[in-house]
């Protein structure tokens, strides 16, 4: 019984030996043995403390839960293995056993206050309520090992007498008398407790008391320790006292005020409602003020508006009456003309049903007439002869009517004036001024019964000269000799114009050669064009041929005239001097233009002027300080004609801006002293007319282009005697010249290609070589012997454009070089 009843008292000293580290560890791993000791720390409990004995401990901390009630020792002494089985350790069997949890609790407070020493007092506070599991753990499991039921036998029961035992006498005198000193209880220990004379020895009393003595010793250094914790947590907590009375204080601030700001809101609410109340008496008071108004307003109104109304149901009343009025008077005036209209127009349309069939008439026999024209047109070249009398005859009618109408117009002057008088005299005269009048609308009638014929003969004739134009081909070629300019010139070649009635042949007597006897020859060459100009021929007479070309550009088609042939053969004076080609044409466009004004065409004209130097188009009627502009060719493929952009045009309304054009293009022109000539052109030079007529009767509308071409002279590069810039500007000469020739013998073969693109001349006149277009080509000609070899090369040239046929056929007599004796 007293060896159980020491087990249980070590047992729970053990326990609380072992108790966690709690809040305060150091305190509370000590309170059990400060409550025995000494009852002045007591009020320790005031901090949470470790798990009483009796507490039941699980593996997250303690409960309060009780402890169930332990097994008297009679009941364990009749349960079997009651040692064995039990939960209760019976004790350790050395007094080794019992000193190592006690130095792992003893650690473990220590590292616990150490740990609370480091920290803030208020944060010790919870950081310390739990001690780490480890640090509990350390010590459970030595426990376990040293002193669990599975590491100690069953027999392990102390033997009385031992340091355990007495340990146990002292637990449980200690449960008996808790304040009790330790050494009053130890002596009553032996006194009370002693349990079946089993006397504790003499000399383990002492070491006993040692041992507790120097625990005692520890114990008190955990006190001083615990004591210095408590007296920083209640420093701490008077800290946080303050802190809590602090903010009470800021809290009462803050509610003093919140409540100013509530009297503070309550007042303004006040004004607000009052401001309201005002705001809402003075709408109510406007709102009476404004109604007055409007009440006034709208009386105002109605008044104006019924004085309005009356107003106008008067103007309206005044204005029927008015258009009633009015509506009889022009309704008497309307029948009064209605009637006479009527009569009018039956008048008229007797008069256009009599005409109407005159024009039937007229129309069938034309319609015959044209069929005829047609089948002698298709009869070929055997019917120019007739046509061409018949072109006469129209034109004579054309003059005769002309004439006529002029004769009806004197009339008709004559007759007003007539009329002028009679409306002058008294009323007498009235029946001979009736007659006057139906004269004068007979006359009138006649007059334009012949500007409607003159109109059509106009378009018959263009369509008779085209044909007639067509007859005689579409690619003229015409041969001018310049005249010998002095004798200084040189020896002039033999040239002989046999065909004197026709004009169209020349024969040239070439460079002398030698046979195979020795004997020197010449040959002459003849060449036969569609005409031939002898030196001694003016520009006057030229122009006589070529006009009708320029007739032609008039009509709408595509015109071009060259002049070719070697430097200084008088391409320029032929085309550009004051009275060539250039001038000419232009004047004769006006005299034209004049003429059909009365068959109702107007014309506008307009000019440009470019040339083509070393492959590159230039704007001659720009100069350099102008400023040039690169010049772009473009075609309408549908209209058949060319444009130049950036190209100046000049509208031709006037003779002198032909002049002062011709002018300035012969300034801008690129010459340069060559050996043949000294103010030679080394371009190809192209004066571009715009012709655009419209008939204001017919509504026709015509454009034609007549282009008017100097071309720069062909020359040999032997004989030019060119150098440097000159022989580059010679040879782009040659090579645009031969393009031409290229192009003229395309269109004579009716090849599907036409290498327009070979050159900018020929690309610039695509739609005036070949086609419907007309072309005539001037081979210019040197009389001196000096040139004979240009010559001959420059006719054979234009033999061999002559030869080409575009449009329509004609004949081409062919000739024979003969062999002439020196
Ligand atoms: N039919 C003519 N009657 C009188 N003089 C003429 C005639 N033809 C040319 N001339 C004169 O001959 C000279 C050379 O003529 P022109 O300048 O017209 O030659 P060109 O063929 O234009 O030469 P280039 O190709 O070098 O320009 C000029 O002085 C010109 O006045």
């Amino acid at each position: 019984m007293h060896a159980l009843s020491m087990e249980r008292s070590e047992n729970a000293k053990m326990q609380s030996l072992l108790r966690p580290p709690t809040q305060f560890s150091g305190v509370a791993a000590s309170s059990t043995g400060l409550q025995e000791m000494t009852e002045s720390q007591s009020n320790a409990r005031a901090f949470p403390a470790g798990p009483q004995v009796g507490q039941k401990r699980t593996h997250n901390g303690y409960t309060s839960q009780p402890e169930p009630k332990r097994k008297t020792l009679a009941e364990r002494a009749g349960e079997p293995n009651n040692v064995a089985k039990s939960s209760v350790p019976l004790g350790p069997t050395s007094t080794t056993g019992l000193t190592q949890p006690r130095q792992a609790v003893k650690g473990a407070s220590i590292a616990t206050l150490a740990a609370n020493n480091t920290k803030a007092p208020t944060a010790a506070v919870p950081s310390t309520r739990y001690p780490p599991t480890s640090s509990r753990a350390a010590p459970i499991t030595n426990f376990s090992q040293t002193v669990g039921p599975g590491s100690r036998p069953p027999q392990a029961i102390p033997r009385p007498g031992s340091s355990m035992a007495f340990n146990q006498s002292i637990q449980s005198r200690h449960r008996a008398n808790p304040r009790s000193r330790p050494a009053t209880a130890m002596s009553s220990h032996n006194v009370d407790d002693g349990i079946q004379g089993q006397q504790p020895n003499g000399w383990d009393v002492d070491n006993r008391l040692n041992e507790v003595e120097s625990q005692f010793k520890v114990i008190q250094e955990a006190m001083t320790v615990s004591l210095t914790d408590r007296k920083t947590l209640e420093d701490a907590v008077d800290l946080a006292k303050t802190r809590v009375s602090d903010l009470e204080q800021e809290r009462e601030r803050l509610n003093e005020t919140n409540m100013t700001l509530q009297s503070e809101r309550d007042s303004l609410q006040r004004e607000i409602q009052s401001l309201t109340i005002a705001l809402e008496t003075e709408r109510r008071s406007h709102k009476y003020e404004i109604e007055d108004k409007a009440r006034e307003h709208k009386h105002a109104v109605d008044e104006l508006r019924r004085e309005f109304k009356d107003e106008t149901d008067r103007l309206q009343r005044t204005q029927r009456e008015a258009l009633e009025a009015l509506e009889r008077h022009y309704r008497v005036e309307l029948e009064d003309e209605r009637s006479q209209k009527v009569r009018e127009l039956q008048e008229l349309r007797a008069r256009l049903s009599t005409e109407q069939q005159d024009l039937n008439v007229a129309l069938s026999g034309k319609d015959r007439e044209i069929q005829d024209m047609r089948s002698q047109l298709e009869a070929l070249r055997g019917d120019l002869d007739r046509e061409q009398t018949i072109k006469g005859g129209l034109q004579k009618q054309i003059a005769e009517m002309s004439t006529t109408a002029m004769t009806l117009e004197d009339r008709n002057r004559a007759l007003r004036a007539q009329i002028d008088f009679l409306e002058s005299d008294n009323k007498q005269q009235s029946d001979s001024f009736a007659n006057m009048e139906a004269q004068l609308r007979e006359a009138l009638r006649k007059a334009d019964e012949a500007q409607q014929k003159l109109i059509k003969e106009e378009t018959e004739r263009r369509v008779l000269f085209n044909k007639y134009q067509e007859l005689k081909g579409n690619i003229r070629v015409m041969c001018r000799v310049r005249p010998v300019l002095g004798s200084s010139e040189g020896e002039e070649a033999k040239l002989l114009f046999p065909d004197v009635k026709t004009s169209a042949q020349i024969d040239v007597t070439g460079p002398e050669e030698r046979n195979s006897l020795g004997n020197s020859t010449r040959k002459v060459i003849p060449f036969e064009f569609d005409r031939v100009f002898t030196p001694s021929v003016h520009n006057e007479e030229i122009f006589g041929e070529i006009s009708q070309l320029v007739q032609s550009a008039l009509d709408g088609y595509n015109v071009c005239i060259f002049c070719y042939g070697q430097t200084g053969s008088g391409k320029t004076y032929t085309m550009s001097s004051p009275d060539g080609m250039i001038p000419r044409a232009t004047h004769m466009i006006y005299d034209t233009i004049t003429k059909l004004k009365e068959k109702s065409w107007t014309y506008t004209m307009e000019g440009s002027f470019v040339e083509v130097y070393n492959e590159e188009l230039n704007d001659l009627l720009t100069s350099t300080a102008e400023g040039k502009k690169k010049l772009e060719i473009r075609h309408d493929d549908v209209r058949k004609q060319t444009t130049v952009v950036n190209c100046k045009t000049v509208a031709l309304d006037s003779a002198d801006k032909v002049e002062l054009m011709l002018r300035q293009a012969q300034n801008n022109r690129s010459v340069a002293a060559t050996k043949a000539n000294e103010r030679s052109s080394r371009s190809h030079s192209v004066f571009i007319l715009k012709l655009v007529g419209e008939n204001s009767a017919t509504n026709e509308r015509c454009e034609g282009t007549l282009n008017l071409v100097d071309l720069a002279g062909s020359e040999r590069l032997k004989h030019s005697g060119a150098e440097g810039d000159r022989m580059k500007e010679t040879q782009n000469i040659n090579k645009s010249l031969a393009c031409l020739g290229d192009v003229i013998e395309a269109l004579g073969r009716g090849s599907g290609h036409v290498p327009y693109r070979n050159s900018k001349l020929t690309h610039l006149l695509q739609y005036s070589l070949g086609g419907n277009s007309k072309t005539l080509m001037f081979v210019m000609v040197s009389p001196l012997e000096a040139h004979l070899k240009e010559t001959i090369t420059s006719l054979r040239f234009a033999t061999k454009v002559h030869n080409t046929h575009i449009g329509t056929a004609k004949s081409t007599k062919k000739t024979k070089e003969r062999i002439s004796d020196c």
